[in-house]
């Protein structure tokens, strides 16, 4: 038949499937202890700090918002792909809790798949959000390989921070949360863009090192995003709201310099200033982590009250389709660039669309330990 010789309208090939790659959270109480455990192993966070972190979790019954959102976006996912006559399986490991990358891609391996795309579900550059995910592939890599299975070649998906199905429903989130605050302090609110804080070291090294300055990829990037975003709602609401990116959520010994302000610390400062509101736009997370649903929600919307400073936090993407269909651009766009074939690439902003693979010293860590899916890839 002459429909089966038509080249296929959305052709994954060479990927068989997709895999995404997150970070875990513990699913009750007696998880949360354990599951710290595997994120902080020979990270040098000072137990204080554990300890107040595992209070943020118990707050919330011992459960991290984090896998209901991942399971949602995999619904998300598969319902995209099916909409668009995309017949690609697809997968999802963690970092730190279960299901675990290492079980996830045995899984893999043993239904076939040789050549899969990851989707990390962090959007920007960092040793945190990027690099250690490649190790994180390395290892499990090395796990199958000393368990005698074949493996498979795994491609890490491009930066996603400046795609349009990324930026588009925080955007909207972002009016809505405007339009949520009282009609009087509506034109005068800051927007305070918010990410996770980082070592200032581990900043600067974030990204292609010859790249970038001082702050590395990682500010620049974020740095984009806000732009961009308070260009979108110039452009709606006629208003050029003032704005800031600030950061949450800094966890490491308090002599080592971490970026900064603290979004608390920034409501304080506003209030100071004699701001009227503001709206807390999370970029840095890509749906409502516990860093959200504590640090925000929880934490800065308490110290805003005390203040008497109103304000909103709006939307992460979460399993926005928009962001569904993105991630099928990536994987399609990635497809056919494997396949040798000039593709076009979506980005908003200044930076451009980000690197396929990362070049050798990317985001480099405190120890070499080898990682996947780059320039300096031990592994096909
Ligand atoms: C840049 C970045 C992202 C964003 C990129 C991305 O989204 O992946 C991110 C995500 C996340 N971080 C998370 C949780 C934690 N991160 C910690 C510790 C740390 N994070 C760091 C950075 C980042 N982390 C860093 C430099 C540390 C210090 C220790 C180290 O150098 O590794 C700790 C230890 C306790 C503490 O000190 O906070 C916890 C519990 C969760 C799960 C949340 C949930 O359960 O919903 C998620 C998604
Ligand atoms: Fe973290």
């Amino acid at each position: 038949m002459a429909e089966q010789h038509a080249p296929a309208p959305r052709d994954p090939a060479p990927y068989d499937a997709l895999l995404l790659l997150s970070f875990g959270g513990p699913e009750g109480p007696d998880d949360v202890v354990p599951f710290l455990e595997n994120v902080t192993r020979g990270r040098g966070i000072p137990k204080e700090r554990l300890k107040e972190v595992g209070q943020h979790y118990f707050l919330f019954g011992g459960v991290s918002p984090i896998n209901a959102q991942n399971r949602a976006l995999l619904d998300a996912l598969r319902k995209d792909f099916a909409g668009a006559g995309l017949d690609l399986p697809v997968y999802w490991g963690n970092r730190n809790w279960a299901p675990y990358l290492t079980d996830t891609l045995r899984e893999m391996v043993l239904d076939g798949r040789r050549r899969v795309a990851v989707l990390a579900t962090s959007a920007y550059a960092s040793y945190s959000g990027c690099r250690q995910y490649r190790e994180n592939l390395a290892d499990a890599l090395s796990a199958l390989e000393a368990e005698g299975l074949p493996l498979p070649r795994v491609d890490k998906l491009r930066h996603y921070f400046n795609h349009p199905g990324f930026i588009g429903p925080m955007v909207e989130g972002v009016l809505a949360s405007l339009a949520d605050l009282p009609e009087d302090v509506r034109a005068d609110a800051h927007l305070a863009f918010t990410t996770h804080s980082i070592p200032d070291a581990a900043a600067d090294g974030s990204g292609p090192v010859a790249e970038h300055g001082r702050g590395g990829a990682y500010v620049k990037q974020h740095l984009d995003v806000a732009r961009v975003i308070v260009d979108a709602v110039r452009e709606e609401t006629g208003v050029a709201h003032p704005w800031r990116l600030v950061y949450q959520s800094r966890s490491g010994a308090p002599h080592i310099p971490w970026l900064e302000p603290d979004i608390c610390d920034h409501l304080e400062e506003l209030h100071g200033e004699g701001v009227p509101a503001a709206v807390m736009v999370p970029i840095g997370f890509v749906s409502d982590h516990m860093e959200v649903l504590y640090d925000l929600d929880t934490e800065a919307t308490a110290k805003a009250a005390e203040l008497g400073l109103p304000v909103r936090r709006s939307a992460t993407v979460g399993a926005d389709p928009r962001f569904a269909a993105a991630i099928r651009d990536l994987l399609l766009e990635r497809a056919a660039a494997e396949r040798g074939k000039a593709v076009e690439r979506c980005a908003l902003g200044e930076l451009g669309p980000s690197h396929d693979l990362c070049p050798i010293g990317c985001c480099p860590a405190r120890s070499e330990r080898p990682a996947a899916a780059g320039a300096d890839s031990p592994y096909a």
